[in-house]
């Protein structure tokens, strides 16, 4: 049996100020801090090390992860970052209020934008300062792996390639693995784990800096996944999470 734990960054300035954030590059807040310290003392309290841990290229799933290393003592420990486990990137939503984009545009629209699998938001315009293409550390992708919008379908389609070339080749050769990364790129690679449909993944919603432990067998067949952390707080996360897109 091999077990690899997700989880997503703790509360960022821009959960707080309830903004579509996508690749905007904000940090974690003192909140945020606590919840990726607290998840540390979890996992320490229940016995988990890690031999590799794999996180995005924005800080607050980085910043998450150094403080749930070094909360187990593994500061040291190897990490691999990629851009294909960033936030699914939200285009021209990024930075716009989710409860007045919800007012303006109504809650239906917004459940749609945030949690379809296959309706993008309108594209960010080349000329933003939000504009990934002139951002240093994305110069080795290639003109379109730069996203100006993405729906659930476009972040499944660049974070299964990294999950079948790097992650799941890790978890399947014995290796104790830990994902931080973000709600959306941590549901597109959920959806492909549980083979969960394009209608029914509409219904998932990840808390902020809560370990996920997924089992699998030899054959990587998963078998069963389960949050360590208190399950009412859990649960009263999830609804918090769906309800940040409604106008009231
Ligand atoms: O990018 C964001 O806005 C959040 O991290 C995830 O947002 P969502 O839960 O509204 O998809």
């Amino acid at each position: 049996m091999h077990k690899l734990v997700l989880m997503r960054h703790g509360q960022s300035q821009w959960n707080l100020e309830n903004r579509f954030t996508g690749w905007v590059d904000v940090d974690l807040t003192e909140q945020g801090r606590q919840e990726a310290a607290k998840a540390g003392e979890l996992l320490k309290e229940q016995g988990y090390q890690f031999d590799l841990a794999f996180t995005s290229v924005l800080r607050r799933a980085i910043h998450t992860l150094w403080i749930t290393l070094d909360a187990i003592d593994q500061a040291w420990l190897p990490v691999r970052k990629s851009w294909r486990l960033n936030e699914r990137h939200y285009g021209a939503l990024q930075g716009l209020n989710k409860a007045e984009t919800a007012r303006k545009y109504g809650d239906q629209q917004v459940l749609i934008w945030r949690r379809s699998y296959d309706v993008r938001p309108g594209a960010l315009d080349r000329e933003s300062p939000m504009w990934p293409g002139k951002d240093p550390r994305y110069s080795s992708l290639s003109e379109d792996e730069i996203p100006a919008c993405e729906c659930l379908k476009d972040t499944v389609a660049r974070v299964i390639p990294y999950w079948e070339s790097d992650i799941r080749p890790a978890v399947s050769a014995g290796k104790r693995v830990l994902v931080a990364a973000h709600g959306n790129s941590l549901r597109a690679l959920i959806k492909h784990i549980d083979q969960i449909s394009d209608e029914n993944i509409a219904s998932l919603n990840i808390p902020t800096a809560q370990p996920l432990v997924y089992e699998f067998d030899d054959d990587m067949k998963p078998i069963r996944h389960y949050y360590l952390g208190n399950q009412e707080e859990i649960q009263k996360a999830i609804a918090a999470v769906a309800a940040q897109g409604r106008s009231h």
